[in-house]
């Protein structure tokens, strides 16, 4: 099996149904155990703590660059040694793949 990580987001503009519950529940088990599944099953989020701004924001541009090339984004709460993130697809008002495709490449990228 491909992992999550290996894979590459595909274009969503809507007229694809989200994930179900069930099928978000599996993939959470392909991800770290940084992300939390939201209670209705249509968004995923993460918080990480870094020592210092430097290191906040270097991740923070690590997970933008992603974002562009995946061309899949997340909002991103940002703030001295803070970092959240929470991945929807917008288009679909709920998760798809590529909610899931990001979070594993981020959860590969080294902790510093
Ligand atoms: C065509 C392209 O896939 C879409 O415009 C993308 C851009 N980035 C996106 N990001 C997120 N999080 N959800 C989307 O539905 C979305 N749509």
């Amino acid at each position: 099996m491909t992992s999550l990580a290996e894979q590459r987001c595909k274009p969503c503009e809507g007229g694809v149904a989200p994930l179900t519950l069930d099928e978000a529940q599996a993939l959470m088990k392909q991800v770290s155990g940084d992300w939390q599944l939201a209670a209705d099953g249509k968004s995923i989020r993460a918080e990480w703590k870094f020592r210092n701004f430097y290191h906040t924001m270097s991740f923070v541009n690590a997970v933008a660059h992603i974002a562009n090339a995946e061309d899949h984004h997340p909002d991103m709460e940002v703030g001295y040694g803070y970092c959240r993130l929470n991945f929807n697809t917008h288009a679909i008002g709920g998760l798809s793949q590529n909610d899931f495709i990001c979070a594993a490449k981020v959860d590969a990228l080294p902790r510093t």
